[in-house]
C-alpha cells in the first residue's frame, strides 16, 4: 500500500510546524524521517496516524484521502508506535498485545484461537513471550517498547508508522527491530534520531529542518557531511560499512561545527535555503 504526503502543512496557534511536505512511501518501502529536535518529525507522523489533521494538504493511501476514511477503517490499515503510546493502564502484556486486534473485532467478540496464536507469535518475534503474564507497568522501558511493537504487529496493518521506536532498546533489540522493519514487507514510515541506524534501516530518508523537507533520497545521498553540518551543526566523516556497504557517519565529537538550523520558525536558514546550500 502506497502512502503519500501531499503538501501536508500543520499550523498550531498561528505557527507553522510543518510546511507543504511532499513525501511518497512506496508499497513495502522503508522511509525514515530524520532531522533535529523540533524539526517536525512527530507532527508529520501524527498526521499519518490521525492524531492531527493537516491544516492544508492531505495524506493519501493508495491515492485515497485518509480524512475520508473512518478511524476504525484507517486503524485496520495503519498501525502506529508513537511517543504517546506509553500511557497504558496496568494491563498484562498479553492483554496489551491483544488490544492490537481491536479494529478488527466486532463489539465484544473475544479473540479467536487463530488471533491468540497471532499474539503469541508476535510476542515471540519481539522477545516478550516470557513476559506475557506480567503487568506492563512493571516492565523496563525497552521491554514495554517491544510489547507495543508486538501490539502493532497483531493489528496486521499494511502501513507501519513508528516514532523513535528504538528509544530504550539495547543494541541487540535495536538490530532485531531493524531486521523486522526490513523484512516485514509493510510500508514503513519511521522517525529516527540515530542517523546510522536510519541509514542501515531505510531505503530512503527524508531530512526535515524547521518543518520543511530539506531533501529526500537514498541514505548515501542525504547523509553527506555538508548536509549533516548545515542541518545538525555537527561535523561528520562518511564511511561505508565494510561488510554491508551501508552509509555510516563518524562524528567529530571535539569541535562544534557552528550554528545549526533548528526547529524554530525564525532561527537559522530555511529548509529551502539549506537544500540549495544558501546561507542568508
Ligand atoms: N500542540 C503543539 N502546540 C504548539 N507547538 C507544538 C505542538 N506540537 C508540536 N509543537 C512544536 O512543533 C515543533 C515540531 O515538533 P515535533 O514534535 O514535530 O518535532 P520533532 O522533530 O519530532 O522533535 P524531536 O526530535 O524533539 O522529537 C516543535 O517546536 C514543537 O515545540
Amino acid at each position: 500500500m502506497e502512502l503519500r504526503l501531499d503538501g501536508v502543512s500543520v499550523e498550531v496557534a498561528g505557527r507553522a510546524l510543518v510546511r507543504e511536505l511532499r513525501l511518497d512511501v512506496g508499497a513495502g518501502e522503508v522511509v525514515g524521517l530524520i532531522g533535529p529536535n523540533g524539526s517536525g518529525k512527530s507532527t508529520t507522523l501524527r498526521c499519518v496516524y490521525r492524531a492531527l489533521r493537516p491544516t492544508a494538504g492531505a495524506v493519501l493511501l493508495n491515492g485515497a484521502d485518509l480524512a475520508a476514511m473512518t478511524l476504525r477503517d484507517s486503524a485496520r490499515v495503519i498501525a502506529a508506535l508513537t511517543q504517546e503510546s506509553h500511557g497504558e493502564l496496568d494491563f498484562t502484556v498479553e492483554e496489551v498485545v491483544a488490544l492490537g486486534r481491536t479494529p478488527h473485532l466486532p463489539h465484544s467478540r473475544a479473540l479467536s484461537r487463530e488471533e491468540r496464536e497471532l499474539c503469541r507469535r508476535a510476542m515471540a518475534r519481539v522477545d516478550v513471550g516470557h513476559l506475557a503474564g506480567r503487568g506492563v507497568l512493571t516492565l523496563s522501558g525497552g521491554e514495554r517498547q517491544r510489547v507495543l511493537i508486538a501490539r502493532a504487529l497483531v493489528q496486521q496493518p499494511r502501513v507501519l508508522v513508528l516514532d523513535e521506536p528504538t528509544n530504550h532498546l539495547d543494541v541487540r533489540h535495536q538490530v532485531e527491530l531493524v531486521t523486522l522493519l526490513r523484512s516485514c514487507g509493510l510500508t514503513v514510515l519511521v522517525a529516527l534520531h540515530d542517523l546510522n541506524l536510519a541509514a542501515a534501516t531505510c531505503d530512503r530518508l527524508g531530512l526535515l529542518s524547521g518543518g520543511r523537507l530539506v531533501t529526500t533520497g537514498r541514505p548515501a545521498d542525504v547523509l553527506t557531511p555538508e548536509l549533516v553540518r548545515r542541518v545538525f551543526g555537527v561535523d561528520a566523516t562518511v564511511v561505508r560499512h565494510p561488510r554491508t556497504g551501508a552509509t555510516q557517519l563518524l562524528y567529530d565529537l571535539t569541535t562544534p561545527a557552528g550554528t545549526a538550523a533548528d526547529g524554530h520558525d525564525d532561527a537559522g536558514p530555511t529548509g529551502d535555503a539549506i537544500a540549495k546550500g544558501i546561507r542568508p
